[in-house]
């Protein structure tokens, strides 16, 4: 997986590049990181990459040539890659956007900053249109970054643990289990019996029940949107039953 980057802020990446499971995915090459300056594609001596807004207005609109000539570098260099812009106006990603994310060989990603990006540029040179929420940010590279670290992590081989990533929540559209760990009794309470007496079968249905729960509990959108197997609505109420008030 090859992510190229086109951002103001480059400095900015090393959250993901130094350090933790992102870090560490790509020092091994399971994925690649690439960053372009919009900057380096000026020809003036100001470097300037942005202008006031036609028909007035506050702050300022990043311009097209200087994105359209790093876009056209990136392609070059990542000609399997498809162009993502990070805005409000996107389409809200999710676990299963994460997902269709990852089936891909590679993403140019454009962060903007400002008001955002002339539109000429987005209906030209940009293939898909993605959000992380439906709020403001300041710039577009905390989008990419969680982007990048919610793709990485589905990566195969990016976890300690196969398991680790099918199990987090929305993963199979349901939140996660509670979990614990040592010691096992603190003032603030003991871990389920379940838990601790080694019984595989009983602890895989615990933890599923739970999620259940925890879903049909904080996120009933989610269950009314996934559909539960009848094993599992087994589960579900068997956890309603046990938690009434
Ligand atoms: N929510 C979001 N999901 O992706 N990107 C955003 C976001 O707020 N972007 C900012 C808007 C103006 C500034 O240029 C960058």
């Amino acid at each position: 997986m090859r992510f190229d980057v086109i951002t103001l802020f480059p400095d900015l990446f090393r959250i993901l590049s130094d350090q933790g499971v992102t870090g560490r995915a790509l020092a091994r090459g399971l994925a690649e990181l690439h960053l372009w300056n919009p900057r380096d594609f000026t020809h003036d001596v100001h470097r300037t990459v942005d202008d006031r807004p036609y028909g007035g207005g506050p702050g300022m609109v990043m311009k097209v040539e200087p994105l359209r000539e790093a876009i056209r570098a990136v392609r070059a260099a990542a000609p399997k890659s498809r162009v993502a812009y990070l805005s409000p106006q996107g389409r809200v990603l999710d676990q299963a956007a994460m997902l269709e994310i990852a089936a891909c060989p590679g993403w140019i990603l454009l962060a903007g900053r400002y008001e955002g990006v002339d539109e000429r540029l987005i209906e030209a040179h940009v293939d898909e249109e993605w959000s992380i929420g439906d709020y403001v940010l300041s710039g577009g590279e905390l989008p990419a970054m969680v982007v990048m670290d919610a793709v990485i992590r589905l990566l195969p081989g990016a976890l300690g643990h196969a398991d680790s990533a099918r199990q987090d929540s929305h993963m199979d559209g349901l939140l996660d289990c509670p979990h614990y760990t040592r010691p096992e009794r603190i003032e603030e309470g003991s871990v389920p019996s379940v838990l601790i007496g080694g019984d595989h079968a009983a602890i895989e249905r615990w933890r599923r029940r739970q999620a259940l729960g925890r879903t049909w509990q904080r996120r009933p959108d989610l269950l009314e949107r996934r559909g539960l197997s009848e094993a599992e609505r087994t589960l579900l109420d068997e956890f309603i039953l046990a938690h009434r008030e």
